[in-house]
């Protein structure tokens, strides 16, 4: 059996990680990155050592800085930051075959435009078949090999079944799922909840408190995917509560280590340690969405408010504390 041919668009650490996983069974797998600088470092080391140093690419993967190594691919894995999926899509555009598959793996949503990224796919490739990857997964933990399990989700369930195929590793196990947007939700918010709990780890609030963040994340993660019409079995699953564990309790996450500096007194603008740390990018586009959703997410509003500098993190602990008290819901 021929297997789908694939192409990833990004060369940072999730896509180095995921060109590796599709390495598994192909010849060639073509990496695309934007900066020709990178993909000759890549070339060179055969490893991105600024993000994932110590992990070789697989040999079938084949670095360039040329869109159009796209064309021709069945499977195209974007893998560029959640800001940067429109031009990138649109530069795709007159290179991408009809009716590929076009899988988002970044986890945001685009702050102008108020949009997941199924959306922006949908207006800037008209010709591809969207679909979502996501789930807990850091990059290095794959590029081991260690195990893991994400949620794949396309339209069509005979597709996203044919991607989980063309994806699965002994390692790396894909769940088919047709629900896009809950997929995206789950992936989006629980970068912003990380770096609430980031915030409790920093200031050592205590176990306690970082699993009632949790919950009450998952409660406002759940609210916010119903009230968008996300499907409850999606935001239980992997794309949902599984990134949601993850994050929230590891310091390898960004975002949870982004909070973790500003819980232990950094201004948001040095608290990233220069790397992307996409929660910061989706805080407030995910309060506004709520907002005009009629969604309440208090621990969302709070990362907003202090990453724009609105409330410090003891005062916006001490407002989440103090909101009346209220059922479980
Ligand atoms: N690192 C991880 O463990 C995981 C990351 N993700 C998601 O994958 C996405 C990418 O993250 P990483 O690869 O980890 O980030 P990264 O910071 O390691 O790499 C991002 C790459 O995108 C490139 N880039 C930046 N702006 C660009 C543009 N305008 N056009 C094209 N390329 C551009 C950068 O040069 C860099 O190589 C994010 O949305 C992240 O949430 C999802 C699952 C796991
Ligand atoms: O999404 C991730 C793991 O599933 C990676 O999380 P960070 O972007 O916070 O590092």
């Amino acid at each position: 059996m021929t297997r789908d041919s694939i192409a990833v668009l990004g060369a940072g650490a999730w896509g180095v990680a995921l060109a590796n996983v599709a390495a598994q069974g192909r010849t060639r797998v073509p990496l695309w990155a934007h900066d020709a600088a990178h993909v000759a470092a890549l070339e060179q080391h055969r490893e991105n050592r600024r993000h994932l140093p110590g992990l070789p690419l697989a040999c079938a993967v084949t670095p360039t800085a040329d869109l159009a190594c796209i064309r021709g691919a069945e499977i195209v894995l974007a893998v560029v930051p959640a800001q940067a999926m429109r031009d990138v899509a649109r530069a795709a555009r007159p290179h991408l075959a009809d009716g590929a598959a076009f899988v988002i793996c970044a986890k945001g949503i685009e702050r102008d435009r108020r949009r997941f990224m199924s959306e922006v796919v949908a207006e800037e490739l008209p010709q591809a078949k969207p679909a979502v990857l996501s789930g807990p997964s850091f990059a290095a933990d794959v590029c081991k090999g260690l195990p893991t399990a994400v949620t794949l989700a396309a339209q069509e369930e005979s597709l996203a079944q044919r991607l989980c195929e063309a994806l699965s590793t002994k390692t790396f196990r894909p769940y088919r799922s047709t629900d896009l947007l809950g997929v995206e939700i789950g992936g989006a918010a629980k970068n912003v909840f990380a770096i609430a709990a980031g915030m409790a780890s920093g200031r050592e609030l205590g176990a306690s408190a970082q699993a009632a963040l949790i919950a009450r994340s998952f409660a406002e993660l759940t609210r916010l995917g119903r009230a968008l019409g996300a499907r409850s079995e999606t935001l239980m699953g992997l794309s949902g509560l599984g990134d949601l564990v993850l994050t929230c309790g590891s310091a390898q996450s960004r975002n949870f280590a982004f909070g973790q500096r500003l819980g232990r007194g950094a201004a948001a603008k040095d608290a990233s340690g220069g790397k992307l740390t996409e929660g910061a990018f989706t805080a407030h586009v995910l309060v506004e969405m709520a907002k005009a959703a009629g969604v309440e997410m208090p621990i969302a509003e709070a990362v907003d408010d202090i990453l724009a500098a609105r409330l410090s993190v003891d005062a916006a602990i001490d407002a989440l504390l103090m909101r009346p008290l209220k059922a479980e819901s």
